[in-house]
């Protein structure tokens, strides 16, 4: 294969860094790249809706298009941004080893809010929201979006004790200050901290080539993760999280559903041989759906259609 491969990036900081990281791992094996950063636009023109394309991701939306369109050759994901079901016409090319799984606090004056009534801290996800009001009722929980940059300066500018991020991000762009705590008891969003290639099914040379940069351990592992969101949402955005890890011979998931407000929980965690994983994101999600999980996505499928 010589051709040079056009690799599509989102234009904020954290996606070009990751689009230039992939850019580098193909150069390195002798391939040719470009870089073809894409700005997200409202105004997309196709000869299909976007729907019946099966196009569903605000993240990746641009870059499925761009990918359909034949502007570019690959797309560079945050894995835990990309839909559980992808685009048709669109495959997981690769996914590369994943960087550090974990949610981070970003404090502003110490962390003695934590320990009092009175905390207040920001964060746009719902599953973050959920499990750190599980943990600390009495809180006040924030909405905050855009990118890890602009999430960063509002935080500088509004009157929180924190905001919660994932530290691959800030790890990646050098923006991860001092004064961040490691959030161990949280449970990652699906996929956290993986990249993820995507690329055009029927371009099976470039498919072959991109395989080079698959990880194993972690493809598995977010396969299983993104498995069991796929069965527990059942297309709805819910406070979802789960992380598998690879110890030896073993795979150790841990997996929770909250309610919006953190007062209900359904948590599995299992530990299987390697040999044993077929089919275990799915089978984790229906043991939570058994076992409370199943009243709660009912609560919060009715409290997000109104
Ligand atoms: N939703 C935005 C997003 N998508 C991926 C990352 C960070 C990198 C990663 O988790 O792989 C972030 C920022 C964040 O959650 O703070």
């Amino acid at each position: 294969m010589n051709k040079i491969i056009r690799i599509g990036t989102r234009d904020s900081e954290l996606a070009m860094w990751q689009a230039r990281h992939v850019q580098q791992k193909l150069e390195a094996l002798g391939y040719q790249t470009s870089l073809v950063p894409v700005k997200s636009t409202g105004d997309i023109v196709l000869d299909k809706p976007l729907y019946e394309l099966g196009i569903t991701g605000i993240f990746t939306k641009t870059l499925d298009v761009a990918l359909l369109k034949e502007e570019i050759d690959i797309a560079v994901h945050s894995m835990k941004d990309v839909p559980t079901a992808l685009p048709s016409g669109i495959v997981k090319a690769a996914v590369l080893k994943r960087a550090n799984s974990n949610d981070i606090l970003v404090v502003k004056n110490g962390t003695e809010f934590l320990d009092s009534k009175k905390g207040h801290i920001a964060t746009g996800s719902l599953r973050r929201k959920a499990q750190w009001l599980s943990r600390y009722p009495k809180h006040q929980v924030s909405d905050l979006r855009g990118n890890v940059n602009s999430r960063m300066r509002k935080l500088e500018e509004n009157p929180w004790d924190g905001a919660i991020f994932a530290s691959a991000g800030l790890e990646r762009i050098n923006l991860k200050p001092e004064n961040a705590i490691s959030l161990d008891w949280m449970v990652p969003a699906p996929a956290q901290g993986a990249m993820m290639i995507a690329a055009l099914e029927k371009d099976q040379a470039l498919l072959k080539v991109l395989h080079k940069l698959n990880d194993y351990e972690t493809d598995i592992c977010t396969t299983i993760e993104r498995d069991f969101l796929r069965t527990l949402e059942g297309g709805c955005t819910a406070p979802i999280g789960a992380l598998a890890t690879v110890d030896v011979d073993y795979l150790h998931f841990k997996g929770v559903l909250h309610s919006l407000n953190g007062k209900q929980k359904a948590e599995i965690e299992k530990k299987v041989l390697i040999e044993n994983i077929e089919g275990l994101g799915a089978i984790c999600a229906r043991e939570i759906l058994m076992n409370g999980g199943d009243a709660i996505m009912k609560k919060i499928k009715k409290a997000l259609a109104n």
